[in-house]
């Protein structure tokens, strides 16, 4: 469909050379369309409007950095088995992953395959849709429990903007009225949910155990009691090595579970290289977000990553972040497991809200250096 752009986009991609450049202006006027990226992209843009163009440092992919041919590989853990015969094994596995990477695939978790496709064909549709049809639920208000949008921090942010968009749902407590879903992924999103919060059950108690506590020590703290579902839309970029689909960061939350179609893009750092999160046909990427590395004192870490953008085609991912309880999520300080500190091993961090830490996060741009270290105890 085509979109109309105001003057003030439309003119500043036409007039590069132009010393005047009102940012804020701009970023107004791409919000006011309602339309995302994917408007821009549809209304036949050839160059991206500077708000989205980042710096040259931040973009360079010298190719010894970008890797996937160098042998590194993330951790692809086989969940076959895991209530029964294969339990330590696969423990041991995820202990290995977390201690060394914060993130690995896991496959054979027995989430049906269909719900994980049909989730990222809605997320699509969504995204595809006529423009008008899903303006109506764009907004910037954190507050809305459904809402479209483009770069979340938009108006906001001081840094660049990532080439994406974003339809969000906050399962508070892990309850969200399905009437407020679009119609158009409504089912795919009541069934994805059930299906992230059983999982979530089963990863709380196998990470309990790969750090060596109770089984239930995770679920009995309520820190992944509330989720967050991005339903994230990468659009073919016309200029794909000025801009990211999404800038590196670690996630402000305990734990992320992200699902990727088979475009790829996605990146994690390791050893201080970039290495491909290769794209598996049923897999999902199992992410530890800050407040995992600090309850467990850096035993586990939390990994950074971004999203490159393509020119041959558009991506849709969906990332579930774990967050805890409302009634824990203002009021109760996080701090090292008490079960993981001796005398050789000191807290590293001072205890601190997630409401606290999510104030932090959301007073920066989402850039290259770490939110966790703000909470670093001397
Ligand atoms: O799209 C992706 O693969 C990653 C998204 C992401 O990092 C996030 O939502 O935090
Ligand atoms: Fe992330």
């Amino acid at each position: 469909m085509e979109v109309m752009l105001p003057n003030a986009v439309s003119s500043s991609l036409e007039d590069e050379s132009s010393e005047y450049y009102d940012k804020a202006k701009e970023v107004e006027a791409f919000s006011e369309t309602k339309a995302g990226v994917k408007g821009l992209v549809d209304s036949g843009v050839t160059k991206i409007p500077r708000f989205f163009v980042h710096p040259p440092e931040n973009v360079q992919n010298p190719s010894s950095e970008t890797i996937s041919n160098i042998g590194l590989q993330i951790p692809v853990v086989d969940f076959e088995g895991f209530e029964s015969c294969r339990r330590q094994e696969v423990v041991n596995e995820i202990r290995e992953a977390l201690e060394t990477w914060g993130v690995f695939q896991m496959v054979n978790h027995g989430i049906p395959v269909s719900v994980l496709d049909e989730m990222l064909a809605g997320v699509k549709r969504f995204h595809e849709q006529p423009q008008d049809m899903k303006m109506g639920f764009y907004t910037h208000d954190y507050q809305e429990p459904v809402r479209f949008f483009s770069n979340g921090d938009l108006l906001v942010n001081r840094g660049p903007a990532c080439w994406r968009d974003t339809v969000a749902f906050d399962f508070k407590d892990s309850k969200l009225d399905p009437e407020l879903f679009p119609g158009i992924l409504r089912n795919e999103v009541s069934n994805y949910i059930t299906q992230m919060i059983k999982m979530k059950k089963t990863i709380c108690e196998l990470i309990s155990e790969a750090l060596r506590i109770r089984s239930d020590y995770l679920s009995s703290i309520e820190c992944m009691e509330t989720e967050i579902l991005l339903g994230h839309y990468y659009p073919t970029c016309p200029q794909p090595d000025l801009t990211r689909g999404t800038t590196m960061h670690t996630d402000p939350c305990f734990l992320t579970l992200l699902l990727q179609d088979n475009t790829g893009g996605l990146q994690v750092r390791n050893q201080n290289r970039w290495v491909d999160v290769p794209t598996l046909q049923g897999a999902l990427v199992v992410n530890l977000g800050d407040f995992m590395q600090l309850i467990t004192n850096d035993r586990f870490k939390s990994v950074e990553h971004r999203v490159l953008v393509g020119q041959a085609g558009s991506r849709t991912s969906v990332a579930c972040l774990f967050y805890p309880s409302t009634a824990n999520y203002n009021s109760k300080p996080y701090g090292a497991i008490k079960e993981l500190l001796s005398d050789n091993s000191q807290p590293r961090y001072r205890e601190t809200s997630m409401a606290e830490y999510m104030a932090y996060t959301r007073s920066r741009a989402l850039d290259d250096s770490s939110n966790l270290s703000h909470f670093q105890l001397a």
